[in-house]
């Protein structure tokens, strides 16, 4: 059953108002193209932070919970930190446009583990128009891999442009696509110039070590009531 999260029905869950930095945990959104690596790497940070902080996942598919079911028998934290929203419809749509599913599997684990200090809401793999709404997440990454080849970053999207960190993955396959990183590098810093973009093999660096410091950056601010960065226009 969905809570009603319309904006003024005064109830506990009603928005849209952002909370204030710090008052609550942090929500990381991680989004991307199908099979970009966006569980891998949620369940690298997972390992990573969760002796450090207290963790939850969400995650979402379209008709499974396969993403969850995934976490939960990596045992990348317990079974009861990791939520699986099913959105029967287009992944963009759930995160972005009626984001009260996956409000609701948010709050619901803020409720259970009142210690929260950062939530992971991965998205569906979907296309290059995806971003979520900022009234789920604070902050969010947008994870593509080199396997498209080294085009990518240039089609901009909303997710290239304007996400708070661009993760481009899989640069271990690089060589065997054909995928020049450094083409990569030049197009991502046109299309988003000013904000950070990572290079990650998850196979080389299963810590994730270059995103693991951009959360904990994002989380030292946020425990210390510093806004997050806006999701800038354009794009
Ligand atoms: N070679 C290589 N493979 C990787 C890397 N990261 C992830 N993979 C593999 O890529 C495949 C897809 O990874 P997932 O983490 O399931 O991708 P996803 O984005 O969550 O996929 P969806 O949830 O289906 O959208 C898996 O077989 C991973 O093991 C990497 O850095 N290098």
């Amino acid at each position: 059953m969905h809570r009603d999260h319309t904006p003024g029905n005064g109830g506990p869950s009603a928005r849209p108002q952002p909370s204030a930095p710090g008052s609550r945990a942090l929500r990381i959104g991680v989004g991307g193209p199908v099979g970009s690596g966006k569980t891998a790497l949620v369940a690298a940070l997972c390992r990573v932070l969760a002796g450090r902080f207290s963790l939850a996942v969400v995650t979402n598919d379209i008709y499974t919970t396969e993403d969850a079911d995934f976490l939960r028998a990596a045992g990348v934290l317990a079974a009861d930190r990791i939520a699986a929203v099913q959105t029967g419809c287009c992944p963009h749509t759930a995160v972005r446009d009626d984001i009260s599913g996956n409000l609701d599997a948010v709050e619901d684990l803020e409720a259970a583990h009142p210690d929260l200090d950062l939530v992971l809401i991965e998205s569906g793999g979907d296309n290059l128009t995806m971003t979520f709404s900022r009234g789920l997440a604070d902050v969010q990454m947008f994870v593509i891999d080199v396997s498209g080849g080294d085009k990518v970053p240039r089609k901009g999207g909303p997710g290239v442009s304007r996400s708070d960190l661009l993760v481009i993955n899989k640069t271990d396959i690089a060589p065997q696509i054909g995928a020049d990183l450094a083409v990569m590098d030049r197009d991502a810093a046109r299309m988003r110039p000013g904000t950070p973009v990572a290079f990650l093999s998850l196979r080389e660096t299963p810590d994730a070590d270059v995103v693991t410091a951009w959360v904990l950056d994002r989380l030292a601010a946020w425990r210390a009531g510093t806004p997050v960065p806006a999701v800038r226009a354009g794009g």
